[in-house]
């Protein structure tokens, strides 16, 4: 077995680095927070952002990226999307030839418009490419910690690099599937939070299921037309990055994404509902990433128009459900329908 970095350690990186250290490796996990690295290692458990959950000895916090890194085969990015380019720049000079580079991570980044995929090749470039993977798919990371069968994708170009890292993470209560398809397993990460946010706001207005039903459904139209505009597979959207992780994150009570769209859907303002919440909702900056690229590409995306219309334009959820339905008709089917 070998020694693993996990960059972040909020909920899911410490439940990627549990589910590494059940496996057998090393693993070092990084947070740059000096107080909760230490109150991870002396309490054996992360009380701020998955308590609960008892961390095996094998598994040590460090706020020293240097020191997480040397020695290590393989490094887990999973701090939030805004905050991975950051993250790649301080790790950069310390990462080797031949360590495989996993990214949990779920978001597109503002200004840019990259994906995680693109910013790592950007910030690592000697060492992302070949060794690049994704892991994505329905997983909420308080259920991972509890050892609730779990199925994920891992995406990578490589096929050897897909075989080693599903190899890695694989355990009784944890199954991987393997994807060529990166950009289809990105697109639909990143973009299941922006639908869970809608999902999460027609549910706090109090609307039923087959309003809920419809955006699910029609959420993972849009997200199919961008992700095949830029390149991916529609399959893959039928599958545990796309459909898998859609569904969990619109009906799931653990879905922090859902939960500030239940909030906004009840009328309260968006800056009280991210204070309270105190994780990441990386819904919020990804409507403008994933709006702006709608725009940029042509790309009609009627659902992300309107969650970014309620975000970020100041409109009411009820006009946004009453100009969705307002929409021209047209087929179920094409290319460039809403
Ligand atoms: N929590 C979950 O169940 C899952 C989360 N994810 C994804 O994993 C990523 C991380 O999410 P969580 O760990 O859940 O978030 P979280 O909100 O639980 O924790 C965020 C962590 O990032 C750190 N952080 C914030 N800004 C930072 C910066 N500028 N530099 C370095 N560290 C910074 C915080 O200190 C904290 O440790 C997100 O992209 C999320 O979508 C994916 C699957 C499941
Ligand atoms: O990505 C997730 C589950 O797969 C977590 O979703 P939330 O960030 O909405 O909690």
């Amino acid at each position: 077995m070998g020694k693993v970095a996990v960059l972040g350690a909020g909920a899911w990186g410490t439940a990627l680095a549990k589910v590494l250290a059940e496996k057998g490796d090393r693993v070092l996990v990084w947070s740059r927070r000096a107080d909760l690295a230490e109150q991870i290692n002396r309490t054996r458990e992360n009380g701020r952002y998955l308590p609960g959950a008892h961390l095996p000895d094998s598994l040590q916090a460090t706020s020293n990226l240097a020191e997480a890194i040397d020695g290590c085969d393989m490094i887990v990015f999973v701090a939030p999307s805004h905050a991975t380019r950051d993250v790649a720049r301080l790790a950069a000079p310390h990462v080797k030839e031949g360590m495989l580079i996993v990214s949990a991570t779920k978001g597109i980044e503002n200004d840019t418009l990259e994906f995680m995929d693109e910013v790592l090749v950007h910030e690592l470039p000697a060492h992302a490419g070949p060794n690049l993977a994704f892991l994505s798919g329905p997983s909420f990371a308080k259920e991972l910690a509890a050892h609730l069968p779990t199925a994920v994708v891992i995406a990578a170009r490589d096929e050897a690099v897909r075989h080693r890292v599903m190899q890695r993470f694989h355990l009784p209560y944890l199954r991987l599937y393997a994807s060529e398809d990166v950009v289809g397993v990105e697109c639909g990460g990143a973009l299941k939070n922006v639908i869970a946010l809608a999902a999460g706001a027609v549910d706090g207005l109090g609307l039923g299921h087959n309003t809920r039903a419809a955006l699910i459904t029609r959420g993972l139209a849009e997200i199919a037309r961008l992700s095949m505009a830029r390149g991916g597979s529609a399959l893959t959207l039928a599958g545990l990055a796309g459909m898998g992780d859609l569904v969990l994150t619109c009906t799931g009570e653990l879905s922090r994404n859902r939960t500030v769209g239940m909030e906004l859907g009840k009328g309260r303002k968006l800056t009280d509902i991210l204070r309270a919440l105190g994780h990441v909702a990386e819904g919020v900056r990804t409507t403008k990433s994933a709006r702006d690229l709608s725009v940029k590409m042509g790309v009609d995306m009627p659902i992300t128009r309107e969650v970014y219309n309620v975000l970020y334009e100041g409109k009411s959820v009820e006009k946004g459900v009453v100009d969705l339905m307002s929409l021209p008709l047209g087929p179920e089917f094409s290319p460039s329908s809403s």
